[in-house]
């Protein structure tokens, strides 16, 4: 594919440090099939996250708790065959990773050997050290996720800003510290105080992604179907919808429906 390409230099994982050493902003955004990857990495994202938010947004699930490894990697391949130049990261699911590190690396193993994706990402500090450091031992590039992490829901009870008070912001910095320390070649910071952000992002030389972390990320990442406006219901304030596909589509689909009942579709050129 690309490979054969010379007009198309893929991103790696050296390309998302270059961009933040060159103080040029970083862009990441979801996807979770084939056309989706195909559309994102068109429009020139560089990191496309195929996030566990696919339990979300594709599964209809309340939370990223339920989506399996095989699912994760069934989207992973998917997106992998759609991208020739973006960078492609999988989320590693929740159950499949804390705690055991032998279990991590064999989820991780899983995913590039089956999905054919770049990286992987892995919420949380210093409680999952040892199953990053043993990924990072395989060869396998690691993005740390701090801040709101999601497969942590029921330990918190909600989906507010994290990292307000002193001793959590704290042990964030020390975190992200230790995370590029092991070796990881990013950090994703989601939905915390803009000035934590800057700290972080000033203090660390590898890049960091945000989401709901204000504008001193080095980069930045949405949800795929946020950002489009696909489902109506998700608002928080740090979403800038870019689209309203979810009114498009209605409108498209109900024209489609009232051109089938009034016999108006198909037409003659519309048949054989
Ligand atoms: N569609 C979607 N977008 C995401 O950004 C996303 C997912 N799903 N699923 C996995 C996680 C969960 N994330 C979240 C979830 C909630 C808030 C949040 O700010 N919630 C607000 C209410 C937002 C609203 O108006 O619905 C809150 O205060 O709980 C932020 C990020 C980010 N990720
Ligand atoms: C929101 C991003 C960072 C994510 O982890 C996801 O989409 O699952
Ligand atoms: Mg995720």
């Amino acid at each position: 594919m690309s490979v054969h390409n010379p007009d198309i230099k893929r991103v790696t994982t050296h390309t998302i440090q270059e961009l933040k050493n060159k103080g040029e902003k970083i862009t990441a955004l979801t996807a979770y099939d084939y056309s989706m990857a195909r559309v994102v990495d068109k429009a020139g994202v560089e990191l496309i996250l195929v996030g566990d938010s696919a339990s979300n947004v594709m599964a209809g699930h309340e939370t990223t708790l339920p989506i399996t490894l095989d699912q994760m990697i069934y989207h992973a391949s998917s997106v992998v065959r759609g991208v020739k130049r973006a960078l492609v990261v999988v989320d590693l699911p929740f159950g499949s990773y804390q705690g055991n590190s032998s279990e991590a690396l064999r989820s991780a193993i899983r995913i590039m050997k089956e999905s054919g994706a770049h990286a992987v990402k892995m919420e949380g500090g210093q409680e999952i050290r040892d199953s990053i450091v043993r990924i990072l031992s395989a060869g396998v590039p690691v993005m740390g996720h701090l801040g709101l992490t999601p497969q942590s829901i029921y330990k918190f009870g909600t989906y507010a800003v994290r990292a307000k008070e002193e001793a959590e912001a704290q042990k964030l910095v020390e975190d992200a510290r230790m995370l590029q320390d092991i070796g990881c070649f990013g950090v994703v910071l989601e939905k915390i105080p803009a000035t934590l952000t800057k700290t972080v992002s000033q203090s660390l030389h590898i890049p960091t992604i945000g989401i709901g972390a204000g504008p001193d990320a080095d980069g930045q990442i949405l949800v795929f179907h946020d950002l489009l406006g696909i489902n109506n219901e998700f608002k928080p304030r740090f979403l800038r919808r870019y689209a309203d596909l979810h009114t498009v589509m209605t409108e498209a689909i109900a024209h489609y429906v009232d051109d089938v009942k009034a016999n108006d579709f198909p037409n003659e050129k519309e048949a054989y």
